[in-house]
């Protein structure tokens, strides 16, 4: 199969490289760059330099979507708005790792990313990629929208109880926190070393471009969902994220029983892995993979849950999610080129 990475010299171009390249059924890896066109990506990376380089292509969406089997866009927000509707309608399928289409209504994208939103006929024909919960419309897809790094993080833990109508819609809280690579390979004055390392900083309060993406899959489940408070922070450290997870339950569950549903849901699931009671994950037992580890408790004195949801933000998070999806897109298993034990320590 020929795939091509757009965006390739990035943070989540990188990974999607090195998860790609070692893809049993990945014959041809085309990169392209909109800035080093001409170089070889190896000449700029040279740890990731096995055997033969690849030279970067300029772009070319009319022979992209005829020559190559699969396109990953692994770009920043605005880009895919403009560029898929130039690779769709030929042979290529094409998986987004940016927002641009994941939000369904073009309002909603223009209000929250302050950017031009994709053609409403693109955005209806595009599928949303949580395979945990959309795998069979994923497996009939032509444009898959990754989710976002918070999201997969909230969905996954927020699923099984939204889902089965067990929360209080007007209670959830997601807290999350991020390693800083989910802002993407260039430094700003938030993200320069000098800032970031020692500190600990809220940042996009109640204005993070990931809070209607995440109410947006919640209405799905159920329509009753309401909004939520969704705060992002950044964290000194490389890779990962931490959702933890606040919300008032309907019933009275316990902690086991609780549990045993997540546990049930996630069964068919290889990439979410469920704790066991009194137990709660960190970023590192993710780290380099595409996990989702998930652990709770229910307060007994104030009916309340914590769910805690971690994930490794370029893995689970974009690229390694991407590749998960592209398998299911093609029929591989569900588990082909991606790695089944995290980095550690
Ligand atoms: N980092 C993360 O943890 C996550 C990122 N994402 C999303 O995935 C996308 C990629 O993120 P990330 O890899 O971190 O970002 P980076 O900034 O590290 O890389 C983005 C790449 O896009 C290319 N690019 C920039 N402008 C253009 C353009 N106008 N046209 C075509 N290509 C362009 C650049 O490569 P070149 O100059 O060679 O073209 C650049 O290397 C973003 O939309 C991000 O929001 C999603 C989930 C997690
Ligand atoms: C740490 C950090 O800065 N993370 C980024 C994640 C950006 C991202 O992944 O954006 P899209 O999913 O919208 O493309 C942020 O919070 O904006």
């Amino acid at each position: 199969m020929k795939a091509g990475i757009v965006g390739a010299t990035g943070y989540g171009g990188i990974e999607l490289f090195r998860l790609l390249t070692s893809h049993s059924q990945i014959d041809t890896l085309t990169l392209y760059s909109s800035s080093q066109a001409g170089e070889y990506f190896e000449d700029i990376y040279n740890q990731l330099h096995v055997e033969g380089k690849h030279q970067l292509k300029d772009l070319n969406p009319e022979a992209m979507k005829k020559d190559l089997d699969v396109i990953f866009l692994a770009t920043p927000a605005g880009v895919s708005s403009n560029l898929t509707p130039k690779l769709v309608g030929g042979h290529a399928k094409v998986i987004d790792l940016s927002g641009d289409l994941r939000l369904k209504d073009p309002n909603t994208y223009e209000k929250w990313y302050k950017k031009e939103p994709a053609p409403e006929s693109l955005l209806d024909q595009t599928t949303y990629g949580l395979p945990e919960w959309n795998k069979e419309a994923i497996e009939k897809a032509s444009v898959i929208a990754n989710p976002g790094c918070y999201p997969t993080a909230a969905l996954l833990g927020l699923g099984p109880v939204v889902e089965g109508q067990l929360a209080n819609p007007a209670s959830i809280v997601v807290d999350a926190k991020s390693g800083v690579s989910g802002a993407g390979k260039n430094p700003n004055p938030i993200t320069h070393f000098a800032h970031t390392q020692e500190n600990f900083q809220i940042y996009k309060v109640n204005k993070h471009q990931h809070i209607p993406e995440v109410e947006q899959q919640l209405k799905q489940w159920n329509p009753e969902a309401k909004p939520i408070t969704f705060s992002t922070h950044l964290v000194p450290m490389t890779r990962g994220i931490m959702a933890t997870i606040y919300l008032s339950l309907n019933e009275d569950f316990s902690t086991q029983d609780l549990l045993d549903r997540y546990t049930s849901y996630y069964e068919s699931h290889p990439f979410v892995r469920v704790r066991e009671e009194g137990e709660f994950p960190c970023t590192k037992d993710v780290y380099g993979s595409n996990y989702c580890d998930i652990g709770l408790t229910v307060d007994e004195r104030t009916r309340r849950v914590t769910i805690v949801s971690v994930i490794d933000n370029l893995m689970k998070g974009a690229a390694s999610q991407a590749v998960q999806n592209m398998n299911l897109l093609f029929g591989y298993e569900e588990r082909e080129g991606l790695p089944l034990l995290p980095t550690y320590p």
